[in-house]
């Protein structure tokens, strides 16, 4: 046992420390109470001896201080000393007991055994209890953990039934959710099934009707009654045939279902067209268990897809094919053609005088007559021809199957020209029209749509340019002069706005006496590239693109002003200016003309206006209308080519003019031609009549002067005097110009009147 042994006699400590030693003792050995203190703490001995006469405190205070210190709490002392009154002092400390020094070494011994079995009895009891409690413990411990394992074991099995139970009952809840969802499904079914649009019959694997709906009643006219233990075939109405069936019944049993149009027959005898679906219903093991079949009436469908296809594809106004189905038409007619190695003919038919219909009888009469059209053209074609309005009064026609010759075309042009020449009776009016007709064949002209009816255009217009009532087959020639047209129509509108243009004058002799009177202004272009470019070919193009406007414009001011200039300088002449027909009847004439001679302080006799007879007789009241306010405003008007066109003189009547100009082609072949000297001779009698002015053009001979001279014309025009010329030529030729006249007619044979 570990023994502290305190002592501050070192021979008391070696003989006492060899004593216990012997005894199988660990000895520790202290000489003093800090040393003894340090070491128990260190060695925790449970025995400790303690000297208590020592220098630094006696054995009681050491007791008292080992007791105090916690680690060695448990140490009993007993007390070694010499006196023998410390024994209370010593025991009162807390020392078991007291052993003195003189005591033999075998009673101090005897007294260490006896203190040292105690320990060792104690510690052994403390250890066996100890032990037991541990046992004890530990069987506790055994306790617990089987109590919590079973405790756990039954939180599981609760746990488990819980979750068993919440399980069985959400199964429980589906179960009922379910129920109650497929009762309001069959609810809804039978819902939809009573109250649905949408007819339904369902049949046996027979076909026997097992059931219909209200719909199917109130479509077909079969109460329910009539219709179970019928066949849905009892319906037929008859406008299939079996073929049609056997493909309907063929698709439903391979493909389970079947979607398409039919007609059937109401009850009462009418047919109707139905949109129909046919499902198979199978069972289990896939035998039919019945048929559903389900439609609706699409009557008024169809007549709002036949109204729809009617406006989309046709011109209300005509019925006739549009602009989209005479597309569809001609792609259709160039994929049969080709198949059929064939030819067809595109035309294209523009109308000569519909736009006047329209502006002077108003657009219910132009309606009128573009129906009247439409009617006569396709009483001019067989049914396999295609009429068509693109527009206004565009129209077109496809003839197919045209022979090799294209005779059967001309044929047709022909007939249509012929048909569109007769009177209409419109608004109580007769209106005759007339049309210009262009011509492509297919393939030769063309083999896509754009190019055929690009063509047909084109050779439209080369119809127009011959003079109305002409029909014209394209070639390749018109093609390129079309091209050419082209050009120059954009390199006109360049030279107007460039003034690129100019004004010639061309001098107006007055027969008796040969004095100049006046002077014709003509257009002339030269390009920036030195070409001269004739009015006679651009000046149509000016009138069909809209140029004629600003050209006319220009022409007018130029003239006004020169003549204005040559007023000025002392010679009061007559500027007459060429008007295109668009410029003739515009309404707004008077005011740009007052507005022009206004800006050139030209009064108004000394302006002439020239226009032919052809566009007078385009649109006559509106020519009189026109013609008079010109003349209020004392212009002088003359009427150009007379002679060349077609009017009546009842209408020239009408017209408040002052001159008619005979035209230069009369002139020319006078006086060889008997022909025109009598037309000449005519003209000019008709003009004495009305006590109208003769201008004579395209003067070029002295024999021609001596003829005009002969019978009465006023006025002479042409190259016998001068050539159409510039301002300044102009200028110097008045210098000498009367003198010039009047050696002209010196020149002349005597008359074969005078005589
Ligand atoms: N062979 C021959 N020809 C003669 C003779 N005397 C005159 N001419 C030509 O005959 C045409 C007379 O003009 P038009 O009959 O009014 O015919 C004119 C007129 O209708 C039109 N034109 C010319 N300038 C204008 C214009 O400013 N406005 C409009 N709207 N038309 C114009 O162009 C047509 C042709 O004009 P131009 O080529 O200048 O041709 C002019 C003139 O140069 C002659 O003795 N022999």
């Amino acid at each position: 046992m570990k023994i502290l042994f305190v002592d501050d006699m070192t021979t008391v400590q070696m003989l006492y420390g060899q004593l216990l030693y012997d005894q199988g003792h660990q000895v520790i050995l202290a000489s003093s109470l800090t040393e003894a203190l340090t070491l128990a703490r260190e060695h925790r001995p449970p025995l400790a001896i303690v000297d208590f006469h020592m220098p630094e405190g006696n054995g009681a205070e050491l007791t008292r201080a080992l007791l105090a210190q916690p680690e060695t709490a448990n140490t009993l002392v007993l007390m070694h000393s010499q006196a023998r009154d410390v024994v209370k002092q010593s025991l009162e400390a807390g020392a078991i007991d007291l052993i003195y020094k003189d005591d033999p070494h075998e009673v101090f011994l005897m007294r260490v055994a006896a203190v040292t079995h105690f320990i060792q009895t104690q510690a052994e009891q403390q250890r066996r209890e100890a032990a037991a409690r541990k046992r004890e413990m530990e069987a506790l411990e055994r306790a617990r953990a089987v109590e919590e394992r079973a405790r756990v074991e039954l939180e599981e099995r609760v746990a488990e039934r819980t979750a068993e139970l919440t399980q069985s009952n959400r199964q429980l809840t589906e179960e009922i959710e379910k129920r109650a969802h497929a009762e309001t499904n069959l609810r809804l079914a039978h819902m939809v099934f009573q109250n649905t649009a949408e007819a339904i019959i369902l049949t046996d694997p027979t076909g026997a009707i097992i059931d219909v709906n209200p719909a199917f009643s109130a479509i077909s006219g079969y109460t329910r009654e009539e219709a179970i233990g019928a066949n849905p075939r009892d319906f037929k109405s008859g406008r299939h045939d079996d073929n049609f069936y056997a493909k309907m019944w063929n698709s439903v049993l391979s493909k389970g279902h079947w979607q398409g149009e039919v007609w059937d027959r109401r009850k009462n005898g009418e047919i109707y067209p139905k949109r129909l679906t046919i499902n198979v219903v199978r069972d289990a093991s896939n035998r039919i268990e019945h048929f559903v079949g389900i439609f609706s009436d699409i009557s008024e469908d169809k007549a709002t897809e036949m109204k729809l296809e009617q406006l989309a594809y046709y011109d209300p106004l005509t019925q006739l094919p549009n602009r989209m189905l005479f597309r569809d038409r001609l792609e259709h007619e160039f994929y049969s053609a080709r198949r059929h190695k064939s030819r067809f003919a595109v035309c294209f038919i523009d109308l000569d005088r519909f736009k006047q219909v329209n502006d002077t009888l108003g657009h219910s009469a132009g309606d009128e007559l573009l129906q009247h059209v439409a009617q006569r053209l396709e009483g001019c074609v067989r049914a396999t021809d295609t009429v068509a309005r693109l527009g206004g009064d565009e129209f077109t026609m496809i003839l197919t199957e045209v022979g090799v010759s294209s005779d059967s075309v001309a044929h047709v042009a022909e007939k249509v020209l012929i048909e569109l020449q007769k009177p209409m009776h419109i608004k109580g009016q007769e209106i005759f029209v007339g049309a210009s007709i262009g011509i492509s064949l297919f393939p030769e002209n063309g083999e896509d749509f754009d190019t055929l009816t690009k063509n047909a255009d084109v050779a439209m217009y080369q119809a127009k340019a011959r003079g109305r009532g002409n029909f014209v087959f394209f070639s390749e020639d018109m093609n390129t002069r079309a091209r050419e047209r082209l050009m120059l129509e954009s390199k006109l509108k360049k030279a107007i706005e460039n003034e690129e243009l100019s004004v010639f004058y061309q001098p107006k002799m007055e027969m008796y006496g040969g004095r100049l009177v006046g002077m014709e202004a003509l257009a002339r272009w030269v390009t920036r590239d030195g070409e001269e470019i004739p009015p006679t070919r651009f000046i149509p193009i000016a009138e069909e693109t809209g140029l004629v406007g600003p050209l006319g414009d220009f022409v007018m001011r130029r003239a006004a002003r020169d003549c204005k200039r040559w007023l000025d300088m002392g010679h009061p002449l007559r500027v007459a200016v060429n008007l295109s027909a668009r410029e003739f009847l515009d309404p707004l004439l008077p005011e740009r003309v007052d507005a022009i001679l206004a800006e050139a302080q030209l009064p108004g006799e000394h302006f002439e206006i020239e226009i032919t007879e052809s566009m007078m007789m385009q649109d006559v009241e509106q020519a009189v209308h026109v013609l008079q306010e010109l003349r209020a405003r004392n212009i002088t008007i003359a009427m150009d080519d007379f002679g060349t066109g077609y009017s009546s003189l009842s209408y020239l009547k009408q017209f408040p003019i002052h001159t008619l100009k005979i035209d230069r082609a009369f002139v020319k072949e006078a006086p060889d031609d008997p022909n025109d000297v009598a037309i000449v001779a005519a003209v000019l009698s008709v003009a004495r009549a009305m006590d109208l002015k003769v201008v004579a053009e395209g003067v070029e001979e002295s024999r021609q002067l001596a003829l005009l001279r002969d019978h009465g014309c006023d006025e002479l025009q042409g190259y016998l005097y001068a050539k159409p010329l510039n301002t300044d030529d102009f200028t110097q030729f008045l210098l000498h110009a009367n003198a010039h006249g009047a050696r002209q007619l010196q020149n002349l044979p005597a008359s074969r009147f005078s005589a």
